[in-house]
């Protein structure tokens, strides 16, 4: 595994542990883990939020206290802590005596990620991301009817586990929703060019979805696996089937309505589309959920009636969980 030796930690106690004097000592510290010049005291309550653990940081040279951004979620205030220094700025914290699925957390205190985030942000930052068990390399393709829940469910995944997913950005000739931003949604592309650029091979897939042309190029899923994160595809039932022809090997997972009706009124709702467009997606989502649930490209079918539900079915699933090369104790 590589991991850097596990160093066990001792409870902060008088105010003295590894060797850093704590002049301020911050409340209710469960752990503190030394990093090169930097001491981790991971404990408390963050910040007064009661829901996640609280994280600061003292520097050694400076003698200085930092409280830092705190991205993802943590584990809970509460005892029985202990920390291990892994490799790439990461420290594994684990709860014994927790439920498995509840017991392992990551927080990266100096990996690439939390390093770009610094940058971005001009801030000290670290991140939280709960260690689960799954394949932690295949990027995950995720179709399904337009609008069925697939933008909802993968920004509720990013949102959680920030470091460790990326969102292929595809390309497409739809014209832009009001909200959408380019090169964060999608790349929007001239017809003219983005036939080009197939035709020299810079796509992954490509398909004509609802009148409009969409695709993911190979520079899209290369700038998030470059980063170190697992790719998140969200495309239809077409390029599924080319993702899974083609030599990268992923995870595909379906996402259907409870309803044809459902289905309508979240396209409504979502207000995004003409009267239109709306039709002709609903004609199209018979035939991809049919494919979808028939095709035996997609080894996990989820459906999404509550939201809440459908997300956590999306964690747990034996398939999508994530390896973090997790040492048991
Ligand atoms: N094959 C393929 N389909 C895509 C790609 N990007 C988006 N799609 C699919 O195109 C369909 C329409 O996407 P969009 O216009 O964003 O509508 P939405 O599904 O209602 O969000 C959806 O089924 C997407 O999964 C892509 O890069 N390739
Ligand atoms: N389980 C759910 N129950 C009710 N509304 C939902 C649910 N999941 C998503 N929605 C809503 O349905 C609409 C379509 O969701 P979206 O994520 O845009 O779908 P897609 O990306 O598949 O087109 C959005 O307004 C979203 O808030």
């Amino acid at each position: 595994m590589g991991e850097a030796p596990a160093i066990s930690v001792d409870h902060l106690e008088n105010g003295h542990s590894n060797g850093v004097y704590v002049k301020s000592e911050p409340k209710n510290i469960e752990i503190s883990v030394e990093i090169g010049d930097r001491t981790f005291m991971i404990g408390g309550n963050h910040e007064r939020n009661n829901f996640s653990i609280g994280v600061q940081i003292h520097d050694k040279n400076s003698n200085n206290w930092f409280s830092p951004i705190v991205l993802g979620t943590g584990p809970k205030p509460s005892q029985g802590y202990s920390a291990f220094v892994l490799e790439q700025g990461r420290i594994l914290v684990i709860k014994k005596g927790s439920p498995r699925n509840e017991s392992i957390w990551f927080l990266e205190v100096d990996s690439p990620y939390v390093r770009e985030q610094k940058k971005l942000l001009r801030k000290e930052v670290v991140a939280w991301s709960k260690g689960v068990r799954g394949n932690a390399e295949k990027p995950i393709v995720i179709s399904g009817p337009s609008g069925v829940g697939k933008g909802t469910l993968i920004s509720m995944l990013m949102k959680e586990f920030p470091s460790m997913f990326g969102f292929s950005v595809s390309h497409t000739t739809r014209s832009p929703r009001s909200m959408e931003r380019d090169g964060v949604h999608y790349h929007f592309a001239d017809k003219k060019v983005m036939e080009k650029e197939i035709k020299d091979g810079k796509f992954l897939e490509f398909a004509s979805v609802h009148g409009n042309l969409y695709g993911t190029s190979i520079e899209s899923v290369e700038a998030v696996t470059d980063s170190g994160k697992r790719c998140i595809l969200d495309i239809d039932v077409q390029g599924a089937r080319s993702v899974r022809a083609s030599s990268l090997d992923a995870i595909f997972i379906f996402v259907c309505p409870p309803s044809m009706k459902e289905l309508e009124d979240r396209l409504r709702a979502r207000g995004t589309e003409t009267e239109e467009q709306i039709q002709k997606r609903l004609r199209n989502a018979e035939a991809e959920i049919k494919e979808g649930i028939s095709s035996g490209i997609f080894g996990l079918i989820l459906y999404n009636d509550n939201l809440e539900e459908c997300y956590k079915k999306l964690k747990v699933n034996r398939l999508l969980l994530i390896a973090q090369n997790v040492v048991m104790f």
